[in-house]
């Protein structure tokens, strides 16, 4: 029987994230992949820019996906306003299954415009019905609303303990590598107290847009094939680091490219 999931998120034309990146990592992983468009995200020259796409829009998404039996998994990338939160919110509240929020509060490529309030409205309407969220450290700074970073593994740790309470859901934060220059850490949390901390080796790369869509679209991608989320989390975590691995460039002119979320695709 094919799993179906659904992603609500932005486009990114150089497929540096957003949809695209969700999609390949979907098809990838063998599912049958539903799409809601919440903006277009126009990145040139370091600049991120979004455009909106409109409530009326959005819930004619919404409405048209609905018509669909029930998704494996959802997965919620990025939102632009309030508004965009609430009506999110509202579909979500009439779904039983595994929802992933990744709260797209800042890009790699260039700093975000955020319309005030959205970060009430995410840990008021979004976050306490997402399974798990999926946050780096800027934007769970965002969403604590402070402004000190996390700089050992101990206050990491109090930190992600922070933000589970804050989001009321289990917790999957991209630290980074704020100890060891050669690891990445990242802290997986569930709402029973249950905790883990996954390393990875840091590969060394201009390759790296997309590594956050990527993660989360992997961990919604293992929740649908009925994984749990302990495991799910894991596998999404190598998925992703080997995506890193085979990032590839977009063009001489430009210094940074992308990851390869279907890297397990190449030799077919
Ligand atoms: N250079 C790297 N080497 C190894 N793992 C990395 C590297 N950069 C990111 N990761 C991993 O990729 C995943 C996505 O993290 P990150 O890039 O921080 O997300 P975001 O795009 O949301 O900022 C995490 O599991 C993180 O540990
Ligand atoms: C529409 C959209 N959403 C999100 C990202 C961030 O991508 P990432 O955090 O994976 O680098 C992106 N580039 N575009």
């Amino acid at each position: 029987m094919v799993k179906k999931v659904l992603t609500i998120a932005g486009s990114d034309s150089l497929s540096g994230g957003g949809l695209q990146d969700d999609l390949a990592t979907f098809a990838t992983e063998g599912l049958a992949a539903f799409s809601v468009i919440t903006g277009i995200a126009l990145i040139k020259e370091g600049e991120v820019r979004v455009e909106a796409l409109s409530s009326a829009l959005l819930k004619e998404q919404l409405a048209s996906v609905d018509q669909v039996d029930q998704f494996d998994a959802i997965k919620v990338g990025m939102l632009q306003s309030v508004e965009q939160v609430v009506i999110v919110s509202d579909y979500l509240k009439n779904y039983i299954g595994p929802v992933v929020v990744d709260p797209v509060l800042s890009f790699k490529e260039g700093e975000l415009s955020l319309e005030p309030g959205m970060v009430d409205a995410y840990v008021n309407y979004l976050l306490p019905l997402a399974t798990i969220m999926t946050p780096n450290v800027k934007e769970g700074m965002a969403l604590l609303e402070t402004t000190e970073k996390p700089r050992s593994k101990t206050t990491a740790l109090t930190f992600a303990k922070a933000l589970c309470q804050r989001g009321r859901c289990s917790l999957y934060l991209k630290v980074g590598n704020p100890v060891n220059d050669e690891e990445y850490l990242d802290l997986f949390f569930d709402e029973n107290g249950h905790r883990s901390a996954f390393r990875h080796h840091a590969v060394t790369t201009t390759n790296g847009h997309g590594s956050g869509c990527t993660l989360s679209a992997a961990l919604t991608a293992q929740l649908a094939k009925g994984e749990n989320l302990h495991d799910a989390a894991m596998k999404a975590a190598d998925f992703t680091q080997k995506a890193i691995e085979n990032g590839y460039s977009l063009s001489a002119g430009l210094p940074e490219g992308n990851v390869l979320p279907n890297w397990p695709l190449l030799d077919k």
